[in-house]
């Protein structure tokens, strides 16, 4: 299996986190992609790739362009407004407020307008890092379309909880979402993703809410109790022409394998329904029973079989990197995915 990474992913690093209530190092950090690249390596997976520059199409078959316009620029309009130091939102739209539908001039009211939390800033580079992220998951993409049964998207930062014109979650281009894009326009016509991270991939359900040529699968934690709250009910099943192509599977704190496992064996079946010609999984390990944000069990071994279960959806397949914090197992958990597909045959 190829491997596609850029070490520009280390142009991205929040330099801390608000978490409950104390000022932390972000959990999202640099390291998590040399750890993964170690593990890639130890096993001899195979080839490291370095993806080519996609230039910003691709993108923006996902991301509006104002969006995109605005992730490249904000950083030298903060300056210019002579801030220092890393660049936050901290103001959201409440649920009692009337809906604005176009962007506002002010920076930091933009800066609102296209995020959805402050798990992570914007540092002067960020945007560098995004964009080589999503270059990441193009490479893979396309190795997949150029006939390789499954490559492996080594993405940071994650992208699965960006939408079309917002970030949020640590995530800023969706990288699921743009290779997903890729597959379509390349003439697949219908593509599924199966998000097995932790988090409801809220971005990805925003971007193909609407449309039944993606189906979106997603099992995470309730946002009755988890981020990213507002959305991930199983009462979400997509709107218009995507009526039904949208899977929730909100699954309880503690959650363990056998549930975890129930509810991803009900997701692999309606893949297998959908008749895809290709499938993006967006590959989050924070299931994991010791990382520090979850609060799911599953162990080591699991992911092995999460691996082996995928591969017998028998189609092409794109794994990209997403969430998974616990620096100690993430090597290994995330690469017994890929190690577990691949030995399934
Ligand atoms: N500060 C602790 C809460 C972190 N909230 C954002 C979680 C994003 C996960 C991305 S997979
Ligand atoms: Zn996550």
């Amino acid at each position: 299996m190829k491997t596609f990474y850029t070490a520009d992913h280390h142009l991205h690093h929040s330099g801390m986190e608000l978490s409950f209530g104390k000022i932390v190092e972000t959990f999202e950090k640099p390291e998590r992609a040399e750890i993964i690249l170690a593990r890639v390596k130890e096993v001899g997976l195979g080839p490291i790739l370095t993806p080519q520059d996609y230039e910003l199409a691709p993108i923006k078959r996902v991301h509006t362009p104002d969006y995109v316009d605005f992730l490249k620029g904000v950083y030298e309009e903060w300056q210019a407004a002579g801030r220092d130091g890393e660049v936050w939102p901290y103001s959201w739209r409440h649920r009692s407020m009337p809906p604005i539908d176009k962007a506002p001039s002010g920076l930091d009211a933009r800066l609102s307008y296209y995020s959805f939390d402050m798990a992570g800033s914007i540092t002067a580079t960020t945007w560098q890092a995004a964009k080589r992220a999503a270059d990441t998951a193009l490479a893979g993409a396309d190795a997949v379309l150029g006939g390789e049964r499954t490559a492996f998207s080594l993405c940071r930062p994650p992208g699965h909880h960006a939408g079309r014109d917002f970030f949020g979650g640590y995530c800023y281009l969706n990288n699921a979402a743009i290779a997903v894009q890729r597959f379509r326009d390349a003439g697949r016509s219908r593509v599924a993703v199966l998000d097995v991270d932790y988090h409801h991939g809220n971005g990805t359900q925003e971007i193909f809410y609407d449309r039944a040529d993606v189906l979106v699968a997603s099992m995470h934690g309730d946002p009755d109790f988890e981020f990213p709250f507002h959305l991930g009910y199983a009462r979400e099943r997509g709107e218009g022409a995507g009526e039904g192509f949208n899977l929730n599977y909100p699954l309880p704190s503690g959650t363990q394998w056998p549930e975890w496992s129930a509810a991803f064996e009900d997701a692999c079946r309606r893949i297998e329904a959908f008749d895809a010609q290709a499938l993006v999984v967006s590959l989050g390990v924070d299931t994991y029973k010791e990382d520090p944000i979850s609060q799911f069990k599953l162990d080591t071994p699991h992911f092995s079989e999460i691996g082996a279960r995928i591969a017998a959806l028998d189609l092409p397949t794109l794994f990209v990197m997403e969430g998974g914090y616990a620096i100690g197992a993430l090597g290994v958990n995330a690469v017994n995915v890929l190690t577990g597909f691949e030995q399934a045959g």
